[in-house]
């Protein structure tokens, strides 16, 4: 993990991304380094350390995620989100929250692939451009015609052309398992995944996408697979982040209906976090040091309300704010890559030059708290339908307009906005 990533780096770079929420940061960001401060440790002594997990509380749409997946991102972490009530459903086992930890160790080993694709990216896309070569042009053709086809490949000539490929078989399971597809020891997607060893499939691909798989493939081939998996598990164990949502709706605060499958949902999640070892495709995993962000927003349950076990299990808690129509300003004029610079980004491909004025800003975020206080509060998310309604027109006709600019300031958002907006009915549906 990198030395450099302190708390106080660590909000600092949250900051770029999330407004507010000053305690929630703050909280992921000393969990973090304790895990690094951990690895210092006498072996003895580490093992005896394990996470403080941490209870997020907040309304929809203020943060919570995108705190938790900013943060494994900075720290190159194998993060996955699972809502909570999936395990309520009908048809649920207990076994199914296993797969938590099954999913973390396939997002770590996808991790792993990625960095180490890298490092053998050169070989690799030698490998696949003979391969590619071999399927445009036949693999006797001369030197002179391969260097031809390599260069209009590159300069983007063969984008359109469609050629033939040999790729390997995706192994695929017959059926749905529950449990992940391990049954005891045996794990059955491997078992598949064995059958169709080695077979390849003939595919008609456009030359990028074939190009790509082509690439992928050859790094593939280069990577020590075992190693992959053995470096992802331990990644896995050490670093993994879940974050776990709406756990809330598994609280009970009445005894009434549906109260025993949702207390039944916390006792099977409890050794996961207590630690446990859970078995996957790439050997037995220990959850012990994961760490778990739970998150609700508690309108009608209260964090007594979960198990004491569980309670004891999350005892970092965080509140985090609703937010204003003044963090939506902020939202969207101080963040990295806001919606409005993402916009403008994308409208400048066609030769349009959008450009968003203070008033035109305060008047989005304004509507977009309006309709939150008078239909349903759904927090940053609002920013996005109404940005998206804002500019309908402009992303439908850009290929008219360029060269032109537009100007989004107040008049212009009560143009668009202004009567739908105020139509209580009809924002439900369109904002
Ligand atoms: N404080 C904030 N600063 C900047 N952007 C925010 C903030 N809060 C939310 N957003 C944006 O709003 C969207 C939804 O936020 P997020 O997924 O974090 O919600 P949440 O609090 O986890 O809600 P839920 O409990 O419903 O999952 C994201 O695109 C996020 O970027």
């Amino acid at each position: 993990m990198n030395d450099n990533l302190t708390p106080k780096a660590i909000v600092a770079a949250l900051d770029a991304h999330i407004i507010g929420q000053r305690d929630a940061k703050r909280a992921v960001a000393v969990a973090l380094r304790n895990r690094w401060r951990r690895q210092k440790l006498s072996p003895d002594l580490r093992d005896e350390v394990t996470p403080k997990n941490i209870l997020m509380i907040g309304p929809t749409g203020c943060g919570k995620t995108e705190i938790s997946r900013r943060l494994a991102k900075l720290a190159d972490a194998p993060f996955v989100k699972v809502e909570a009530t999936k395990f309520t459903e009908v048809g649920y086992v207990g076994r199914d929250v296993e797969q938590i930890a099954r999913d973390l160790v396939e997002e770590a080993v996808r991790l792993e692939k990625e960095r180490r694709r890298l490092a053998v990216k050169d070989k690799a896309e030698e490998a696949a451009m003979n391969r590619l070569l071999d399927a445009l042009v036949g693999k006797d053709s001369s030197q002179a015609t391969r260097e031809s086809f390599r260069q209009r490949f590159r300069d983007g000539h063969l984008d359109a052309t469609e050629i033939e490929i040999d790729l390997p078989v995706q192994p695929q399971m017959p059926f749905d398992l529950p449990g992940g597809g391990s049954v005891g020891m045996i794990n059955l997607s491997e078992m598949f995944g064995k059958m169709t060893g080695g077979q390849t499939k003939r595919r008609k691909l456009t030359v990028p996408a074939a190009w790509e798989k082509l690439v992928e493939e050859e790094a593939d081939k280069r990577l020590d697979q075992d190693e992959v998996s053995r470096v992802a598990l331990a990644d896995a164990e050490a670093n993994g982040i879940v974050f776990l949502d709406e756990i809330d709706k598994i609280a009970v605060s009445d005894v009434r209906g549906g109260s025993v499958s949702r207390e039944g949902v916390q006792r099977d999640l409890l050794p996961l976090i207590e630690g446990t070892t859970v078995s996957t495709k790439y050997g037995p995993m220990k959850t012990d040091h994961i760490l778990f962000i739970a998150s609700g927003a508690f309108h009608v349950a209260k964090p007594s309300d979960l198990l004491p076990e569980l309670q004891g299990r999350l005892p970092i808690r965080v509140e985090l704010k609703g937010l204003t129509e003044d963090d939506f300003v902020a939202i969207l004029s101080d963040t990295k890559a806001s919606l409005p610079a993402q916009y403008t980004a994308l409208i400048a491909t066609e030769g349009v030059d959008v450009a968003f004025t203070e008033d035109g800003i305060r008047a989005v975020a304004k509507i977009a708290a309006e309709v939150n206080g008078e239909v349903e509060n759904i927090g940053a998310r609002r920013l996005q339908t109404v940005m998206e309604k804002l500019l309908e027109e402009v992303s439908f006709d850009a290929e008219d307009r360029a060269g032109g600019t537009l100007t989004v300031d107040a008049a212009y958002v009560e143009a668009q906005l202004a009567s739908i907006a105020r139509n209580t009915d009809l924002s439900r549906f369109v904002l």
